[in-house]
């Protein structure tokens, strides 16, 4: 059914203020950013975190989009280096990583990010004593990002329990080294404080001028980035909020409760990406 913005009913925003963001990136797509995360939202969730890559579609859809919008920016966890990898970006036109969360940047195939900060050689160092320590089951194991690391229970027999029972001494040592923890899909993240997808997002747009944005994501990682828009919407800027509702897991709820629409995870995220394209072409 036709939706008046030339958009299938499906990936019609439910709320004012997302259709309100949407009809303002037709009308305007030049002065748009469009802001993806990674895991869950370019890439489907899978067991080991150096298995993902992006949907088949991704490449397709963002080629289509870029060069008619302000600019294309990956908002990640991951370090900025690897979501170019996993995500095939390298030579997408204009497209930008902010990695760790916006501690790094990826731009024009240079990165660019602050000295390590120095909690995370001591946090690494007596990680797998405090997990021992705790009992922490088989399964559990740690991801070295480098600038952060990851507790990951995805492989465990109960992996929400042992999420819950690995939150208090995982902040513990966090705090013991400066670093905080970041939690995500059955994942416990130490990194150090400072900055988060909120801000690194309000820098963006600020930065390139944008009077709109359409952000997706489907991790606790990216409710600061909707916190963002939705403040930036207070300024005046036009927002969509995306929730990439992943596909095998539970979209993640306080996401989806204040996204303006919530898409069947990667694929829906590729074919909103694609109409999107396909309309600002055809402008
Ligand atoms: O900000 P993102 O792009 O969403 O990255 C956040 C974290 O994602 C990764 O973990 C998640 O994806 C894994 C692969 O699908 C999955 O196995 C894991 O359970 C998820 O939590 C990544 O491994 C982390 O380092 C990122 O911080």
């Amino acid at each position: 059914m036709g939706t008046g913005m030339g958009f299938d009913e499906k990936r019609m925003p439910v709320t004012d203020a997302g259709r309100d963001g949407l009809r303002r990136i037709l009308a305007a797509p030049g002065d748009a950013v469009v802001a993806l995360d990674f895991d869950g939202t370019l890439a489907p969730i899978v067991a080991d975190p150096s298995r993902a890559r992006a949907h088949p579609g991704v490449a397709g859809a963002l080629r289509g989009l870029a060069p008619f919008v302000r600019a294309v920016v990956v908002v990640t966890g991951r370090p900025a280096g690897l979501a170019v990898e996993y995500g095939g970006l390298e030579g997408l036109p204009g497209v930008v990583v902010l990695g760790h969360y916006g501690a790094e940047r990826w731009e024009d195939g240079e990165v660019t990010a602050p000295p390590v900060h120095p909690g995370v050689a001591g946090a690494r160092a007596a990680l797998p004593g405090a997990l021992a320590a705790v009992g922490a089951p088989e399964g559990t194991w740690v991801e070295d990002k480098g600038r952060s690391l990851a507790v990951h229970t995805r492989r465990t027999a109960a992996p929400e329990e042992t999420l819950e029972s690995l939150r208090a001494p995982v902040d513990a040592l966090a705090a013991e080294h400066g670093l905080v923890v970041e939690p995500g899909r059955l994942v416990l993240e130490l990194r150090p404080p400072g900055v988060d997808k909120g801000a690194a997002l309000t820098g963006f747009l600020r930065e390139r001028g944008a009077r709109s944005v359409l952000y997706a994501g489907d991790d606790l990682g990216d409710l600061a980035a909707f916190a963002a828009v939705e403040k930036l919407r207070g300024e005046g800027l036009a927002g969509l909020l995306v929730c990439s509702g992943a596909v095998g897991d539970a979209p993640v709820r306080e996401l989806a409760d204040r996204a303006d629409l919530v898409v069947a995870g990667p694929a829906g995220v590729v074919e909103l990406l694609a109409e999107l394209g396909e309309a600002v072409r055809a402008r």
